[in-house]
Order: C-alpha cells, then sequence, then structure tokens
C-alpha cells in the first residue's frame, strides 16, 4: 500500500462516516441532467506528503498523470487560462466559446507585479527567492483575485502555495478552498508533489513536504457507491518517481521529464460523473 492509499482510505471513510450531508440546502454545483450535486463532507482536513520518502500516487486506480502533469504546466509554466493549450479536455465544460476560463488559474500566475527589484509574475517571484534568499517566509503565490473573481468561470480551487525551505529541503504548503475527493483529490496531489519536485530541482534543493490543507474535502451524492468500492480494493506499493536531472530550468520542463515507473494500479473507473 502507498502512503497515498493510506490517507486517501483514511479521509473517506471518515467523510463517509463522519462527514455532514448538504441534501436539501442550496448548492451551486449541478450534475448533467439539471439535478443538485450534494456532497458529504468534512471541514479542515490536512494530509502530509514526505516527498523525499515516497512519490504520493494512488494505486487503488490509476491517476492521470500525464493528463495532470500537462494541466499543471499549462497553468504554472505556460500560464495559460485557454483550453485549446491543454490536451486533456477537463476543463472544456467551463471555458467559453473562444477557449478561455477566464482570468483564472494561468492568468493569474501570469500577471506581472512590482517588487523591489522589479516586475515579475508569481511564479519568477517564486523562483528568484528561492535563489536568491532560500530561507525566507514569505515566498507564496496567491490566486484568489477579489477583483477579478466576476471574470473567473469557476473561482480556483487550489488557490495558494507557501513555499519554506528547511535545510536542504523544499517543503509546500497547498491551500485548497474546495475540493471533489474522487475526480481530484489524488490528481491535484499528484500535480503539486511534481511541481515541488521541478521547483527544488531548479533551485539546487531537495523535494520535502507536500502539506495539503483542504477547507472542504467532499464526496459528491452521485461519487459515494464509487468511493465505497474504490477503498476496498487491493492496494500496491508507491511507485517509483522519476525527473530528468538534466533540467536546470523551470521554463524547460514537458511532461516527458518526469515519469513514474512500476505503477502497478487497480482498475480504472470509467466515465466518473463531474459535477459543473
Ligand atoms: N466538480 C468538479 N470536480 C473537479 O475535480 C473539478 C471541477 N469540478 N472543475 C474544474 C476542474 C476539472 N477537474 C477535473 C475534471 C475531470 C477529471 C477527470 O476526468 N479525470 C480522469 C482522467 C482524465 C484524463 O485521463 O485526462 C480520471 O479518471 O480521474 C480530472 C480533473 C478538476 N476540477
Ligand atoms: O483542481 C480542482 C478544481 C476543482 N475542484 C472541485 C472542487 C469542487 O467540487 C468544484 C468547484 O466547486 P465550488 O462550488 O467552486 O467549490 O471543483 C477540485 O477538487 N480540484
Amino acid at each position: 500500500m502507498s502512503y497515498a492509499d493510506r490517507l486517501f482510505i483514511d479521509m473517506c471513510q471518515d467523510i463517509l462516516d463522519h462527514g455532514y450531508s448538504t441534501e436539501g440546502e442550496k448548492v451551486r454545483p449541478k450534475w448533467e441532467d439539471g439535478s443538485y450535486a450534494y456532497t458529504i463532507k468534512r471541514f479542515g482536513v490536512v494530509n502530509r506528503y514526505d516527498l523525499s520518502k515516497e512519490f504520493p500516487a494512488l494505486t487503488l486506480r490509476r491517476t492521470a498523470f500525464k493528463s495532470a502533469v500537462d494541466e499543471i504546466l499549462w497553468i504554472w509554466q505556460k500560464k495559460s487560462n485557454n483550453i485549446h493549450e491543454l490536451k486533456s479536455h477537463i476543463w472544456d465544460e467551463w471555458a467559453d466559446a473562444d477557449g478561455s476560463i477566464g482570468k483564472a488559474y494561468g492568468y493569474q500566475l501570469g500577471v506581472k507585479h512590482q517588487y523591489k527589484e522589479g516586475m515579475m509574475d508569481q511564479v519568477d517571484r517564486v523562483l528568484f527567492d528561492l535563489k536568491e534568499n532560500p530561507y525566507s517566509r514569505r515566498i507564496m503565490t496567491n490566486i484568489y483575485v477579489h477583483q477579478d473573481l466576476h471574470e473567473m468561470n469557476l473561482y480556483p480551487c487550489a488557490y495558494s502555495m507557501t513555499f519554506n525551505v528547511t535545510d536542504d529541503k523544499l517543503n509546500a504548503v497547498l491551500n485548497q478552498r474546495s475540493q471533489d475527493i474522487l475526480t481530484a483529490n489524488n490528481w491535484n496531489v499528484v500535480q503539486y508533489a511534481v511541481l515541488l519536485h521541478m521547483i527544488a530541482q531548479v533551485s539546487g534543493l531537495k523535494a520535502g513536504e507536500l502539506v495539503h490543507v483542504i477547507a472542504d474535502a467532499h464526496i459528491y451524492d452521485r461519487h459515494i457507491p464509487l468511493v465505497k468500492e474504490l477503498i476496498s480494493r487491493e492496494t500496491y506499493p508507491a511507485p517509483d518517481f522519476w525527473i530528468n536531472p538534466e533540467i536546470k530550468n523551470f521554463y524547460d520542463f514537458t511532461t516527458d521529464d518526469v515519469r513514474l515507473d512500476n505503477y502497478q494500479t487497480g482498475p480504472q473507473i470509467k466515465n466518473i460523473p463531474v459535477a459543473v
């Protein structure tokens, strides 16, 4: 069993056993057929993954590693908000006729801000600080920009990364206001674990801990039987993570420069319904 499996099973069991049902409340998301998508939820879930020990991939079912890495590079490296620059179709429902998801995610990371050292966007600011001032306690991104919320089709869910160096290790806190546990929990964990590995490598550091703080951790009503079946499955050891050691510049990484080897998993759950 991978450590990510252990945390995932315990978190799901806790939500199923002690979660609060939103049924009958005025909720925003809907299913494809127009009915309300209710959830059972737990508030304030914190999961810690030590990336120096193993890569946090779920083995209960296969996490779509390539698509997940493609999306995190779309946001953090391409700083794009257009689905035409994304290989998967996961954002199609939230895009406008031109393919834009509005002033969300990649758009915000690409906005340049004035700092004492000059104009930089938030990603370049993180890379700059990790080189010039690695022990700073001020290295963070935040894409939850209130003045632009009205131009976002979906408000950012994973909205902030706080980077912190301890000794020669790069740690980070990922703050997430809302998490669809079945669809995207391990998807998001894998993405930010890869990002942490990439940023550590180009900053001359080792990857340390990823602390995932989730405010509203929920299982959608139509996902409950799927989650119950999923967490009863057989598990396998964590896969091996490979990152191309030649890459020294964050902007040179492609999806081919990271890989999971020996990734043995249970079967995929086909066509998970996603609440929109
Ligand atoms: N309700 C909801 N849940 C989400 O997780 C979510 C949203 N909405 N809105 C925006 C994005 C889109 N996200 C998604 C949507 C779908 C998959 C998905 O279908 N994943 C497949 C693999 C996809 C692939 O191979 O490309 C899976 O099997 O997990 C993942 C993330 C995460 N976000
Ligand atoms: O990276 C992501 C993006 C989205 N989600 C989920 C979390 C929620 O289920 C929905 C967003 O709905 P809100 O009403 O805006 O909270 O999308 C995710 O888990 N991970």
